[in-house]
């Protein structure tokens, strides 16, 4: 598995040109693209680069593998945005948010020219939430009220608790993780604009009608979706 991501971390590098500002993806496929950005970087084989990233985890690995990095508010533009998912549909339609960085990472990929999408074999599905949840990212205050209001999409919905913080998760922009489940998402663009239409919600992780270009790692090599 790691071998795949590495594989489409490997590809992604080939749409990446001189001048590009790059938004950086969150989680451990995106990891391998921003260490493999590093090192071209460093080797002066791309030159004025940089990066726009997405949570503090990507901020973190640009700093330690040399990619400059700037803000969402310092650019003009945002040329390309690499980043994983945890489900890609026939349609190219995302569940993202396994990290936690949903809200940052629909910011900076909305705004990309082109939003490129790495992932391996496993995550693509036939339809969105057959294997993982909805991650909704909510004020922390609502999240009860937030969690029995989405029962009416015939969804339940969880807290999501850290693992090395005794507690809820709390994200990077301090708020609390809902994780939904659904029993069957039929429209993902209608069920994403009506979760961000609840009060509190600050985002929630479907990125419908987004991604541009899915780079897929799989045993017999990397393969190109498009919309
Ligand atoms: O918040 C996290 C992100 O949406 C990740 O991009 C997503 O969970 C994919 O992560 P990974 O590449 O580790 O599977």
């Amino acid at each position: 598995m790691e071998e795949l991501k590495r594989s489409v971390a490997r590809e992604a590098l080939k749409f990446i040109e001189d001048d590009m500002i790059v938004g950086l993806g969150t989680g451990s496929t995106t990891a391998y693209f921003i260490e493999y950005l590093g090192k071209l970087i460093m080797e002066e084989e791309l030159e004025d680069v940089y990066g726009v990233p997405t949570s503090y985890q990507a901020r973190l690995l640009a700093l330690e593998n040399g990619v400059p990095v700037v803000g969402l508010d310092e650019v003009d533009a945002i040329d390309i945005a690499v980043d994983g998912a945890d489900e890609v549909d026939p349609y190219l339609n995302l569940i993202k948010g396994r990290g936690a960085a949903l809200t940052m990472e629909k910011i900076i990929e909305y705004r990309a020219g082109t939003f490129l999408v790495l992932v391996d074999e496993s995550k693509l599905v036939e339809r969105l939430g057959q294997k993982v949840p909805v991650p909704i990212e909510v004020i922390p205050a609502a999240w009860r009220a937030i969690a029995e209001e989405i029962e009416v999409f015939n969804a339940t919905a969880e807290l999501r608790m850290a693992s090395k913080k005794d507690g809820p998760v709390v994200t990077d922009n301090g708020n609390f993780i809902l994780d939904a489940r659904f029993h069957r998402i039929d429209d993902p663009l209608d069920l994403e604009i009506e979760l961000n239409n609840i009060p509190g919600v600050v985002e929630n992780g479907i990125f419908a009608d987004i991604a541009d270009i899915v780079l897929v790692g799989t045993r017999e090599g990397v393969k190109r979706l498009e919309r």
